[in-house]
């Protein structure tokens, strides 16, 4: 029925395309110095109304909140998943929602329900009747004018990943949602989930530098964005930062009158089979917890902290968390891929020690399939990979592989990651690729580097490795450096319908 209409999923997700920025405009704003700021949410405010909410019906969800340069995700995922356990076993929350960003296969799964994705026609639902408000309603209004600095009228519809967050809140208030967690997107003081007022608690994960050009050069900066989601009357967490982060998100919180509570690493974990069992792990888990409780103290008034060990469903919530693309290993005959979207300097050696201790005990050559688009300063994180292997034992990778996000050899892009932001000419030339391969060679001349055009081409050449294997080797294959590329990997290794 809904293709008679024209407004499938993939209309959605074509439509949905049609906001984000094109690469010219993205370089224009930069050139200008063009960076989020109050008017950002003002936007999303005008907005709101628009598709027919206040922001105090955003109550209702009880919101979790979660900013930070790395380990969102992952403490979002925790929360969730303790949540999710908590009410199979004690029925509440009623309806969980998960909000979570990039997607990794399908632009479906940033909008969960109760752990899964929406369906495709629920999502094509809720997109439409989105689209169809601010249509209406700008109509009706008028065009307004909230970004004084540019004097221009806003859009009718926000851009993609602010879309989402929009629609987000209309499925979440719809299916009766009351606990939500969500994760941000860019920063926190000026980032779209920030229309929230009252959260039920906010936490803060690791800090460290990403997404320079938009919140700052320095982590004190950094840190004043992200804890630009600590609010007034709502309970704030995070955990160990590095002090000039931690004395930033420590005033910050100040002057909203909220006491930031500093989490180590929560002694009931002790016992707890946390995966991957590293330390950035525990703390992330460590938030998860303290979220969650925060949030079942909120709707369930009997719920008690017990402070000298973990309920069942914490425990079966933790172990039980799936947060696919991160630390995931997935064996395909002689090979073993292991698959991690890290994409900061801290992030890729937090993975490239993981893919050490995962390798140690395996013979066979060692292969790296990395890109990261758009991004200049990314050719400096290769050496990181590479001394971080070496500082744990690991050689280096025999064969290194640099391709772009593109899918397909035959067919390009997956619908879900259709990409205009991003320079055309210079994937269609490499150019980024090339630069990778020219430095990973100055760093370590015995490899054998190639550059592909797409991500096919790259695991097909791994794949091709494994037809000069001795007696009891695999081919151990690391594909990082952009969630995009992991998800197109995903998609490859599972079939076009992974999810
Ligand atoms: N607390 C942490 N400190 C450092 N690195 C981490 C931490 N948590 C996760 N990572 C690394 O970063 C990767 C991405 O984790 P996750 O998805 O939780 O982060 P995120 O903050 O949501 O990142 P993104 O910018 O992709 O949204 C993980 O696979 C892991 O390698
Ligand atoms: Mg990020
Ligand atoms: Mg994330």
């Amino acid at each position: 029925m809904a293709s008679q209409t024209g407004r499938t999923y993939n209309d959605a997700i074509d439509a949905l395309n049609s906001l984000q920025t094109p690469y010219a405009t993205i370089e224009a704003r930069r050139k200008a110095g063009v960076r989020p700021d109050a008017a950002s949410i003002a936007e999303m405010q005008v907005y709101l109304r628009r598709i027919g909410y206040a922001p105090s019906d955003l109550d209702r969800l009880n919101i979790v909140h979660v900013a930070g340069t790395k380990g969102k995700g992952s403490t979002c995922a925790f929360a969730a998943s303790i949540l999710a356990q908590h009410q199979k076993t004690r029925g509440a929350p009623r309806k969980i929602g998960l909000f979570t960003s990039p997607h990794l296969i399908a632009v479906r799964e940033r909008i969960r329900v109760d752990g899964a994705p929406v369906s495709e026609d629920l999502f094509a639902r809720y997109f439409f009747d989105v689209w169809d408000r601010l249509a209406r309603a700008e109509e009706t209004e008028g065009e307004v004018v909230v970004d004084r600095r540019l004097g221009l009228p806003m859009p009718t519809r926000p851009i993609y990943a602010r879309y989402l967050t929009l629609m987000s809140y209309h499925v979440y208030l719809q299916e009766r949602v009351d606990v939500a967690v969500y994760e941000t997107g860019i920063g926190g003081e000026y980032d779209a989930t920030n229309i929230v007022e009252r959260p039920v608690a906010s936490g803060i994960s690791t800090l460290g530098i990403d997404h320079v050009f938009a919140l700052g050069d320095t982590v004190e900066k950094i840190a004043w964005h992200k804890a630009g989601i600590i609010k007034p009357g709502s309970a704030a967490f995070t955990i160990d930062q590095v002090s000039g982060a931690a004395n930033v998100l420590q005033e910050r919180a100040k002057e909203k009158g909220v006491s930031l509570k500093v989490l180590d690493v929560d002694s009931r974990l002790e016992g707890v089979n946390v995966r991957p069992d590293a330390l950035f792990q525990k703390k992330n888990a460590s938030l998860g917890i303290a979220l969650a409780e925060a949030a079942l103290q909120k709707i369930e008034p009997t719920f008690e902290r017990n402070a000298s060990t973990l309920p069942r469903e914490f425990v079966d919530g933790i172990e039980q968390v799936v947060w696919r693309g991160r630390c995931e290993v997935k064996a395909e005959g002689p090979i073993i891929w292991h698959i991690d979207g890290a994409h900061t300097v801290d992030s890729l050696k937090m993975a490239s020690k993981w893919f050490a201790g995962e390798c140690a005990s395996k013979s066979g050559p060692e292969a790296l399939i990395f890109n990261q688009q758009g991004r200049e300063e990314a050719v400096n994180f290769l050496e990181g990979i590479l001394s971080t292997l070496k500082s744990h034992g690991q050689g280096t990778f025999e064969h290194v592989v640099f391709c772009t996000n593109v899918t397909y050899a035959d067919t390009g892009y997956k619908r879900d990651f259709v990409n205009h932001q991003y320079d055309p000419d210079a994937i269609k030339a490499l150019t980024a690729q090339h630069a990778f391969a020219e430095k990973w060679s100055s760093l370590d001349p015995s490899a054998k580097v190639v550059v592909l055009p797409t991500i096919e081409d790259a695991i097909n050449h791994v794949r091709g490795l494994s037809k000069t294997l001795g007696a009891g080797e695999t081919v151990q294959g690391l594909i990082t450096g952009s969630l995009h590329l992991v998800g197109g990997a995903l998609g490859i290794l599972e079939g076009a319908d992974a999810l």
